[in-house]
């Protein structure tokens, strides 16, 4: 099992370049799955959450093939599709479920596990569930598996009026896909509004789409027979530029992030702003400077959906926090049990507190070298900024969840100085 093992202390300078965006490269590719004809994605992450979509895409008969040095992928998914998603591949990835839609709305019937639990919390799917339910379909539970259909007769879903319980990120996509087929306008009142959500609306109109009020609360959907192929650049990561800010404000040094979209992280650069962090957007990427922890001002915040503070940086940043002057505090409002990172970064000597949702760090901790356990991906990242900023080595166990969603993480670290290697 590979660890990453880091010598911290040293400053970082230089440039990396943001790659795509995990969380809008996955429902990108199944997005293919909504047409015949071939789909064209670009800037497509070497992840390894792409690698599983991939392999579950294959398995029902979509054609999937790389190309060139800009992550280029092209899928057809050409008749006749399997409609099954199985539990050995649903376990590892839960963006798994962003299959149904399309599938129910291309095929008429889908099968596909229902995911689990994972470390950051419990993630149940009803939303999901209940949207295409309202759009006509048939929906169950057997055997650990999703079961959807359309009734007898029909072929298509039907668009109707879905007010979700919660905003939720992937309940949109999935039912925003599912209503680019059906029969009739939808609206998604209360849907997401992620920058994921627009690139993928942007994505689906190219194919012929017709989609209204993406990036806002309420997006409408007028449902149309057929789509069609497309080309698509998949929009830069704004959680994986966000760690390299962070990582950058706690070692001090300066660096440019070519690619990456400031405006997709108002709230997160704020904080930084106020907390002495020089951040300057520019139309090609964003520059970062920092005079390192000693100087900065922890941050409180609380996690919220876009726009506000994204849960996928409450990690990185409570790690900054850790090493940063001055008291703080960090509320998860998303998930119920996103604080798995707090014990490891404890290991390596941070002061932190856990009462319910918030939790309570006493800045201007000086860490030193421990072993520690990645137990989920962005707990990963926290790691390895602790890492970076630590006196002596740090090996981060278990960094499998750091490869589903960091593209290269290492060597970007390592191109900006840090003293940073993989082991097998
Ligand atoms: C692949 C992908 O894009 N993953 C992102 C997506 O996950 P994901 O789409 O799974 O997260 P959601 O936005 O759905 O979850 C938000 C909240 O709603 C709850 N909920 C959600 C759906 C549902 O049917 N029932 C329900 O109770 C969840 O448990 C959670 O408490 O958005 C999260 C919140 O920004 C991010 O952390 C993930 O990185
Ligand atoms: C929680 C995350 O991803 P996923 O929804 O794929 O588990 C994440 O990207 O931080």
């Amino acid at each position: 099992m590979d660890r990453l093992l880091i010598r911290g202390g040293q400053r970082l300078h230089g440039e990396v370049v943001v790659s795509g965006a995990k969380n809008a490269a996955l429902p990108e590719l199944c997005a293919a799955l909504l047409t015949d004809a071939a789909v064209t994605l670009r800037n497509v992450p070497r992840l390894r959450d792409v690698a599983t979509m991939r392999a579950l895409l294959e398995r029902m008969g979509v054609q999937v093939r790389t190309h060139g040095e800009r992550g280029g992928m092209t899928l057809q998914a050409a008749d006749p599709l399997e409609p099954v998603a199985p539990y050995e591949l649903v376990k590892t990835m839960r963006a798994s479920i962003l299959v149904l839609g399309p599938l129910l709305a291309r095929c008429g019937r889908a099968r596909v596990s229902l995911p689990g639990g994972c470390a950051i919390g419990s993630r149940p799917v009803d939303q999901h569930l209940k949207g295409l339910q309202a759009m006509g379909a048939d929906m169950a539970v057997e055997h650990g598996d999703i079961v959807a259909r359309l009734p007898a007769g029909r072929t298509r879903l039907r668009g109707t009026r879905i007010t979700t319980d919660m905003v939720t990120v992937t309940g949109t996509e999935n039912l925003m896909m599912a209503a680019t087929l059906a029969e009739g306008e939808t609206v998604l009142e209360n849907a997401a509004q992620e920058p994921e959500v627009v690139d993928l609306a942007e994505l689906l109109i190219r194919m012929g789409a017709r989609i209204e009020g993406h990036g806002t609360s309420r997006i409408h959907i007028q449902g149309v027979p057929a789509l069609h192929g497309a080309e698509h650049d998949v929009v830069a990561d704004r959680i994986e530029a966000g760690t390299f800010l962070c990582a950058v404000a706690a070692t001090g040094g300066e660096a440019w992030l070519r690619g990456g979209r400031a405006q997709h992280l108002d709230a997160v650069i704020d904080k930084l702003t106020d907390a002495g962090v020089t951040v300057q957007a520019e139309a090609a990427g964003i520059r970062v400077r920092s005079p390192g922890a000693a100087a900065l001002k922890a941050q409180s915040f609380r996690t919220t959906e876009y726009p506000g503070f994204p849960t996928d940086m409450q990690a990185q940043f409570m790690a900054l926090n850790a090493v940063a002057q001055g008291p703080s505090a960090v509320t998860e409002t998303i998930f119920e049990n996103r604080f798995m990172h707090v014990q490891e970064l404890v290991r390596l000597g941070a002061q932190i507190r856990i009462d319910g949702r918030t939790a309570f760090v006493e800045g201007g901790s000086r860490l030193s070298g421990a072993t520690v356990m990645a137990t989920d991906l962005r707990a990963s990242a926290s790691l390895v900024i602790a890492g970076l900023v630590a006196e002596g080595e740090t090996v981060v166990d278990r960094i499998y969840h750091l490869d589903r969603g960091y593209d290269q993480m290492e060597r970007k670290l390592q191109a900006l100085g840090a003293d940073i290697e993989r082991m097998a």
